[in-house]
């Protein structure tokens, strides 16, 4: 503390005595009782501002002197002066006036100016104040410097905007001169108010009209403002906002206090321009757009390059509700493009179509002579499942006979008088649809018919059928080996329905055979030779393959396997197709017998492996150079379809309208999902419930397909609130839960007959009792155990309700029924059960069915007798 000033130090520096200075200080208001006390600065300039003031000065002239960078202060001091000696010595009062000047201590010193008494903190923070005001007053002038290079710019755009308003002025004024319109009137009437707003026409633009002037104004931005109301406003608004440019400002403006004229300037001159800037509109791209039969709102707005919003706000101003997921139909969608200022065009989906048609009429090769294709057609039950098998095990080289199918499979014999190929139509009403196809894919059709039973109902159809394809008939009168057969009788019933046989006069040959004992199926294998002679049967042996899905199908490991018919042409290995709505490359071949094959030339049936999904039974297949026109083709037949498929919907959801509304007229409609093993048995299906559509009752159809049931499928039952049927498949455990939550009617079927007898009866509203078949519970397979005293035991864990041993089972593989029987024994610990519940283990052995695998499902069943209801 040896810096600090004691008031004794202070008094010999100021020259002062310490009683003096103390006095001073006390007067001063600082009271001090020893002069060796410390004095503080402050105390320092508080005294000196005392000692200014008793000369007239004030204190805050004093203490604003200590922030300057010098103080000077004049001090006076009265001294007696002695001059002479002896008699001449005088006494003179001399007055010594001393001038202090008080500067900071630059640099480094001691702390402690010598001549002011100032610390050096408080030069420091004189010097930096200093700095300080030298930085604000040079951003001062920077700012201001920049708001007018602001100024400057916006003047200049408001010059420019005016000069290109003036230009667009004086065009509209001429192309509305032109066309004699009434502009004339209304530049007055915008002149009048704007004088009536009070603002004159500016000076400055005298070329300009009013209107021009009026919008150069909003642009000039506010220091071009001439007085007004909204002027004034303006200029408060944007004070201390002169970074803004005028044509923010002009927005901005605009923005608080009509925001539409606003929007449709910006729309019209991309946000650039001013308020008032009103532009001839350019053109319009009018768009030309293709649509199809229907579209969805989307897809729409895609081809229009608008927002989905947009259309759909469009369509509501036409009164049309939709969504944008929703499908709107042509005549709508082509309303609403007129409406959006486009124009609409019918899509024409066939471009890759007639390359393809092209592409296949390129190759008209050589013909030869080619296989005929027949297909078996009867009654139930009068024997063409025993013919064909008969046929196959006995004539196929490698025959392997399979069970009875339901679908349509073919295959090809060798018979010493060349190749015949069978289309394998199963005898049931419910394939009606199946044989009309098969017949036009069929160039001879062999009717079977019973000799023991004679003409039936479907007998008649086929003979329907195959007239109405133009195909011959061969009529095979079967189970001539039974006592009761009576050929004669067939072939009178025959000429009712003017088939009439060799042996009458007639064309039609007659083969009496047993498809049990094989007696005279010689005989009609000659007779369809000789037919198919008659018929002189030619195709193009080589080149691009041509040809129909007889049956189609999903296999897990295999994917999509579709049964071919070679129509034309060579089907090979590698070669790519178009298949219905799917395309691929052949990457596998086989036979019927499961052989793999390179190719399959014409009549000939083979199993393709590779395609892009599962086609339709009844899709024509083309073979292709490349893929990618295989798969323009497939992608544009599957938007059609996909078009058709929504306006049908469409159509269904109107009429569903209309039945609520009670205008169709009490018809009730049933409403089915129906998903089968395979496409025939959808197909076969589809043709059968819909045909029991009624007056009382109408029968849709709304979803089909092949696979195991969905949660979309039951989704869309629940949305129609449709009976789910699940042919040979069943539901997955998402599928199930909303088929629970819903409250929906699912129901399996193995038997077509019970589908369809279910559903007619529903139809013609008989309601009794009805046996109907309930899962009792599921085990799942986790593992198989070999034994030769068991056979093949599967380890199981009963994943839902109770295995009974004594009930049915159905052996499950991908949610596909692949076996139906008994437990042969059911198992926990070694020790036979009765029944095991769910979340147990057991070992579970299927009567005659060693071919259970890891993974699947055992479901045990029970029937049940229910009251029916509609
Ligand atoms: N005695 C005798 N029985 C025959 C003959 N052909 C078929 N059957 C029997 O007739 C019954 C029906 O024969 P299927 O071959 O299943 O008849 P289907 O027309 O294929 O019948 P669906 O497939 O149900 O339409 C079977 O029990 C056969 O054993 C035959 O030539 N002689």
């Amino acid at each position: 503390m040896s810096q600090q000033t004691t008031i004794r130090k202070l008094a010999a520096l100021v020259n002062t005595p310490v009683e003096k200075l103390l006095e001073q200080l006390a007067e001063a208001g600082m009271k001090f009782s020893s002069p060796d006390q410390v004095v503080t600065s402050t105390e320092k300039v508080k005294l000196l501002g005392f000692l200014r003031r008793t000369h007239g000065k004030s204190e805050k002239a004093v203490e604003d002197a200590v922030s300057p960078k010098k103080i000077t202060l004049n001090r006076s001091r009265k001294q007696e002066l002695t001059v002479g000696g002896g008699k001449n010595r005088q006494t003179v009062d001399v007055v010594v006036r001393k001038k202090v000047t008080l500067v900071p201590p630059s640099g480094k010193g001691d702390g402690i100016d010598p001549a002011s008494g100032l610390s050096r903190e408080e030069a420091e923070r004189a010097e930096i104040l200093r700095k300080l005001e030298e930085s604000r007053q040079r951003n001062l002038s920077e700012q201001q410097r920049l708001a007018e290079d602001d100024k400057r710019r916006a003047d200049e755009a408001a010059e420019r905007k005016r000069q290109e308003d003036a230009e667009a002025d004086r065009l509209r004024k001429e192309a509305a001169a032109a066309a004699a319109t009434v502009t004339g009137d209304a530049a007055p009437a915008v002149r009048r108010a704007t004088h009536g707003h009070g603002q004159p026409a500016k000076p400055a633009a005298p070329a300009r009209d009013d209107r021009a002037g009026q919008k150069a104004k909003a642009h000039r931005g506010s220091h071009a403002m001439v007085a007004g109301v909204e002027d004034d406003d303006s200029t408060a608004r944007f004070a201390g906002q002169l970074h803004l440019s005028a044509a923010d400002r002009a927005r901005r403006s605009t923005a608080r206090g009509r925001p539409k004229p606003r929007r449709n300037v910006e729309q019209s001159r991309g946000g650039s321009g001013g308020p008032h800037g009103f532009e001839r509109p350019t053109a319009p791209v009018v768009r030309e757009i293709a649509v199809g039969e229907a579209i969805t709102v989307a897809d729409l707005a895609q081809k229009l390059a608008l927002k989905g919003g947009d259309v759909v706000k469009a369509l509501f101003k036409m009164g049309v509700m939709a969504t944008i997921t929703q499908t709107i139909d042509h005549d709508t969608a082509v309303l609403v493009v007129e409406e959006l200022g486009h124009k609409a065009v019918r899509a024409d989906s066939d471009d890759a179509e007639s390359e393809l048609v092209a592409h296949v009429a390129e190759v008209q090769g050589e013909q030869a002579t080619r296989p005929p294709v027949v297909t078996i057609m009867g009654h139930v039950d009068h024997g063409k499942t025993s013919l064909l098998d008969y046929i196959r095990t006995t004539k196929v080289a490698t025959g392997e006979a399979g069970g009875i199918t339901q679908h349509i499979g073919a295959y090809h014999v060798e018979t010493p008088k060349g190749v015949i190929s069978f289309l394998d139509t199963p005898g049931h009403a419910a394939f009606t649809s199946m044989r009309a196809r098969g017949a036009k894919l069929t160039d001879i059709v062999v009717l079977v018919v019973a000799a023991d039973d004679g003409v039936m109902p479907q007998t008649v159809e086929a003979v329907q059928h195959a007239r109405a394809a133009k195909v011959p008939l061969i009529v095979a009168i079967n189970k001539i080996d039974k006592s009761t057969a009576d050929p004669n009788r067939i072939k009178n019933e025959l000429l009712e329905h003017q088939v009439v046989a060799e042996d009458f006069g007639g064309e039609t040959q007659m083969v009496e055979l047993s498809a049990k004992t094989g007696m005279g199926v010689d005989d009609l294998l000659d007779a369809i030779s000789l037919q198919a002679e008659v018929l002189e049967l030619r195709a193009v042996q080589d080149g691009r393959a041509t040809g129909t899905v007889i049956e189609s199908s999903l296999d897990k490991g295999r994917g999509p396997v579709a049964t071919v018919l070679v129509q034309q042409g060579r089907l090979n290995r590698g070669d790519y197709l178009v298949c219905g709505v799917q395309y691929g490359r052949v990457r596998a071949l086989f036979d019927e017998n499961g052989q793999a094959v390179d190719g399959a030339g014409p009549s000939i049936p083979v199993q393709v492996l590779g395609l892009s999904g599962v086609p339709d039974a009844g899709d024509d297949f083309v073979v292709v150079d490349d893929e990618r026109l295989a798969k323009d083709v497939a992608q544009q037949r599957e938007a059609k379809r996909r078009e058709t498929r929504l306006v049908q919907a469409a159509g269904n959801r109107m009429e569903d309208i209309m039945a609520q509304m009670g205008q169709a007229e009490q018809q009730l409609s049933l409403n089915l999902v129906v998903k089968a093993d395979v496409q025939g048995s959808v197909e076969a299906l589809k043709q059968a419930l819909t045909a029991l559509s009624n007056d009382q009752i109408r029968i849709n159809i709304i979803v089909s397909g092949v696979g195991g049931i969905t949660e979309s499928d039951a989704n869309a039952a629940a949305t129609a609130k449709a009976t789910i049927i699940g042919f040979n498949v069943r539901a997955d455990a998402s599928a199930r839960r909303v088929v629970e939550t819903n409250g929906l009617d699912l129901r399996y079927f193995s038997i077509i007959y019970d589908v369809i007898d279910q559903v007619k009866q529903v139809a013609s509203g008989i309601l009794g009792m009805e046996i109907r078949e309930e899962i009792i519970g599921i085990a799942e397979v986790r593992d198989v155990f070999r034994s030769s005293k068991f056979g093949a035991v599967a380890g199981c864990m009963v994943i839902e309700g109770v295995v009974k041993r004594s009930k049915p089972i159905r052996v499950l593989r991908d949610n596909t029924v692949v076996f139906e029987g008994e437990l042969e024994s059911l198992r926990r610990f070694k020790e036979n059960v009765d029944e095991v519940r769910v979340h147990t283990e057991c070992g579970i052995g299927v009567k005659a069915y060693n071919d259970v695998k890891a993974g699947d499902q055992i479901e045990c069943f029970e029937r049940i007798e229910v009251q029916r209801t509609l």
